[in-house]
């Protein structure tokens, strides 16, 4: 294994496992495989880009720091040369953590200052300017992502966002340095490490800036960021020799289907009601579940009814409705019970007859992937931006995990056709 990642979510995993399989055009990329938590054996050895999942985004921080290192330690057992920190292209995190407590204590255990912190994701329009993190042309506090159920991102700076959750200062690379390529780029990294800062923002606005900053770090033990830091990151490794440029192959898998939507962002919301037009959809009410007047035997029951239709369950709602939710039942205890409502529900449908899974949400994806025993998972080819097939040779299941706020209007559809085999429309 040449480089291991380690991710706080399970959407997020699959996001950078994308961009390691699909490297760089014309060259090819890793051989990559998606776990769910820290695996017990040894990685097979034609892994070259072992991704974990970790659901370390929105548990305390403590916890996010002890399974972080527990992968670290597992993957710096398979021979990883480079590690990645993955979370989110939009920062999510509490201003208690939990991206700087793990960061920091990562480089601790690699005895490495100066480590690129840098969330952006220019193909889903996540950039960063003037330490700023935007969504489009929204500052992060204005974009939708100030109302996020577990963790609302109110402040766009995410250099003073980061401070609040480090023992050592923040450093920061502009956008005209990084415009300078890989070498100023170096240059400016180190000359924060000496300052003795841990994370550095390093701005990027462009694809072509991540490439360099991949470039400029290609020895670095350890980067952090979106799955944007790894757009350079396979062809480092494919110039050095050390890779083929080979990546898994998918035929695609028949059976039947279920689509869980579990998050609650503006872009699922709309592709659940595009969804709705044509497919049987089933809303799942917060105050039935928490009532316990809805199970999974009624969410198992609806998919079973409607198979071959591309049934979808989901319990996202609008912004107004979350917050009613989560003041009356408490926002922990609705996640859980949703989480735990979802997770049953694809255990069922999976021991029954479903093969093929699309889920929206990336702590549903946690919960639902947690709850079947999948094994490692191989990277298919990309359904949509950031969002890849997943299949599980151990189950014969494919999955998509889409983080909320991923793929166009017709992902659900597109996704069960991916996952079967037809019509992905990125190689
Ligand atoms: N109607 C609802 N009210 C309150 N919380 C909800 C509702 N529906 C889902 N949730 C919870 O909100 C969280 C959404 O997070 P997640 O699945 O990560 O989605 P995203 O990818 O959009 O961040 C989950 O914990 C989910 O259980
Ligand atoms: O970086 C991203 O935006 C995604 O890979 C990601 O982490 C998504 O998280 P969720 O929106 O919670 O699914």
């Amino acid at each position: 294994m040449l480089i291991g990642v380690i991710a706080d979510d399970f959407t997020g995993a699959s996001d950078i496992a994308n961009t390691l399989a699909k490297g760089v055009p014309g060259q090819g990329g890793l051989v990559a495989m998606q776990y769910m938590g820290v695996p017990e054996g040894a990685a097979g050895p034609e892994v070259e880009a072992g991704v974990i999942s970790l659901k370390s985004r929105s548990v305390p921080a403590d916890d996010a720091v002890a399974s972080s290192l527990a992968a670290l330690h597992w993957l710096k057992a398979q021979g990883c040369r480079q590690i990645v920190f993955k979370y989110c292209s939009t920062f999510d995190s509490m201003p208690a953590g939990n991206i700087g407590p793990v960061a920091e204590a990562l480089a601790d255990a690699l005895d490495v200052k100066g480590v690129v912190a840098c969330p952006a994701f220019p193909v889903m329009r996540r950039t960063v300017y003037q330490g700023h993190l935007f969504v489009g042309d929204k500052l992060l506090n204005e974009s939708g992502m100030q109302n996020h159920p577990l963790t609302p991102m109110t402040d766009a700076d995410v250099r003073r966002w980061l401070r609040l959750q480090t023992e050592s200062d923040v450093g920061h690379v502009p956008a005209p340095v990084v415009g300078e390529g890989a070498e100023a780029i170096d240059a400016a990294i180190r000359a924060c490490a000496d300052r003795g800062e841990t994370l550095v923002i390093v701005d990027a606005v462009t694809d072509e800036d991540l490439v360099r900053i991949g470039q400029a770090c290609a020895d670095a033990p350890l980067l952090t960021g979106g799955s944007g830091i790894a757009l350079g990151l396979a062809g480092n490794f494919i110039a050095k020799g050390l890779a083929t440029g080979d990546r898994n192959r998918f035929e695609g898998v028949a059976g039947t289907e279920a689509i869980l939507a579990g998050s609650c962002s503006g872009r699922t919301r709309s592709q659940v009601d595009t969804h709705a037009r044509k497919h049987p959809t089933m809303a799942v009410a917060v105050e039935d579940v928490m009532d316990g007047r809805t199970s999974s035997d009624d969410l198992v029951a609806f998919i079973e009814a409607n198979h071959g239709e591309a049934p979808l369950v989901y319990s996202s709602a609008a912004p107004e409705d979350v917050t009613a939710a989560q003041t009356r039942y408490g926002a922990e205890a609705v996640s859980d019970r949703l989480e735990g409502l979802f997770a049953e529900t694809v255990k069922r449908l999976v021991d029954g007859s479903v093969s093929r899974v699309v889920v929206a949400g990336g702590e549903t994806s946690g919960a639902v992937a947690q709850a079947l025993d999948l094994g490692g998972l191989k990277i298919g080819p990309e359904i949509s931006p950031g969002v890849p097939v997943l299949f599980s040779d151990k189950r014969g299941v494919a999955l998509a995990l889409k983080s909320g706020n991923f793929g166009g209007e017709d992902f659900f559809d597109q996704a069960l056709d991916a996952l079967a085999g037809e019509g992905a429309v990125h190689e």
